[in-house]
């Protein structure tokens, strides 16, 4: 039997899925890219090669099983990408929630299920039809959860809008006890730096009480300014337009102490330092180029409480 426990986003880690870049099945068609970034990269002929995915992600799994953690790997389904472990399903408290996501990536989820098998049937939810959320919307974080999403508006209009007023109300009814903070992200299909493509493209909180924060992600100020309100201004890491769509905010806490980061995020890393944090550095630039980070790559499974 597998244990999943995750009440916030930095406590020790004790194991996680990490996504795969084996047989990701090359650069997409255009028409077949379902983020502007990696649309970009597809247009410049600058789209990664499957070899140096793989090698960026033994770079992450090498530097979490130097801390001790347990890293299990997707299933390799032939020609899919399935690089971005953290949106395919999520752990919230006991339960691990089988979310709907993107039919472009729905095949994705088929990869963990030999893992879902190991998970305590009681603990998994299904989300009923209807009702959408990808990982990357979705942070609880000790007594709060914080979710990214779309009203129908901008649900119905962009691909990268993600999670819907229905995934949100589901998890609303299904974790009750949550304090509840559901925000509207600014979207674009065409112009990844106008472009939240999940919550956590903007925003994640790290160490006990800080955060990294890119306010132009949220598509109400207000929202931005709770976050704000909630950690304090001086525990914001705020970082700038480029470096949100760099993916800074897109960070993976093995600890409160110790972040695996991209190794050329020089501004964050020297902050993070400065700060007191132990910042594991990783080349992750090629995986970067398909709108997602270390965040993206990782669906925890347990920290330790
Ligand atoms: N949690 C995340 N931010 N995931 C990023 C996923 C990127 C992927 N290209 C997509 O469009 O779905």
């Amino acid at each position: 039997m597998i244990n999943i426990l995750i009440k916030d986003e930095t406590a020790p880690l004790k194991s996680v899925v990490l996504g795969t870049g084996e047989s990701f099945g090359g650069v997409p068609a255009i028409e077949e890219a379902y983020d502007p970034k990696s649309r970009e990269h597809i247009l410049d002929g600058t789209f990664p090669k499957e070899e140096d995915i793989i090698n960026e992600m033994e770079a992450v799994a090498s530097a979490l099983k130097k801390y001790g953690v347990e890293v299990y790997r997707p299933e390799v389904l032939s020609d899919t990408n399935q690089v971005f472990a953290r949106d395919i399903g999520f752990v919230i408290g006991d339960k691990f929630i089988v979310p709907n996501i993107i039919d472009d990536r729905a095949s994705e989820r088929d990869g963990i299920n030999y893992l879902l098998d190991q998970i305590n049937p009681e603990q998994i939810l299904r989300m009923p039809e209807g009702a959408y959320a990808e990982g990357g919307d979705v942070m609880p974080w000790k007594e709060k959860l914080y979710i990214g999403y779309s009203e129908d508006e901008d649900y119905n209009k962009y691909k990268v809008s993600r999670t819907n007023r229905a995934g949100v109300e589901f998890l609303r009814d299904q974790f009750p006890n949550c304090e509840f903070y559901a925000f509207e992200l600014k979207k674009s299909d065409d112009d990844p730096k106008e472009n939240a493509l999940h919550l956590d493209c903007c925003f994640q909180p790290i160490g006990n009480d800080q955060c990294i924060i890119y306010k132009g992600g949220f598509k109400n100020e207000r929202d931005y300014e709770l976050v704000v309100s909630h950690f304090g201004q001086e525990n914001c890491l705020e970082i700038s337009k480029d470096e949100m769509y760099h993916m800074n905010s897109n960070v993976f806490s093995i600890s409160p102490e110790i972040i695996i980061s991209e190794q050329g995020f020089t501004r964050l890393n020297d902050e993070l330092e400065r700060r007191g944090f132990k910042v594991e550095k990783v080349p992750y630039s090629e995986t970067a180029k398909m709108e997602g980070l270390l965040r993206c790559s990782t669906l925890p499974l347990e920290r330790a409480y």
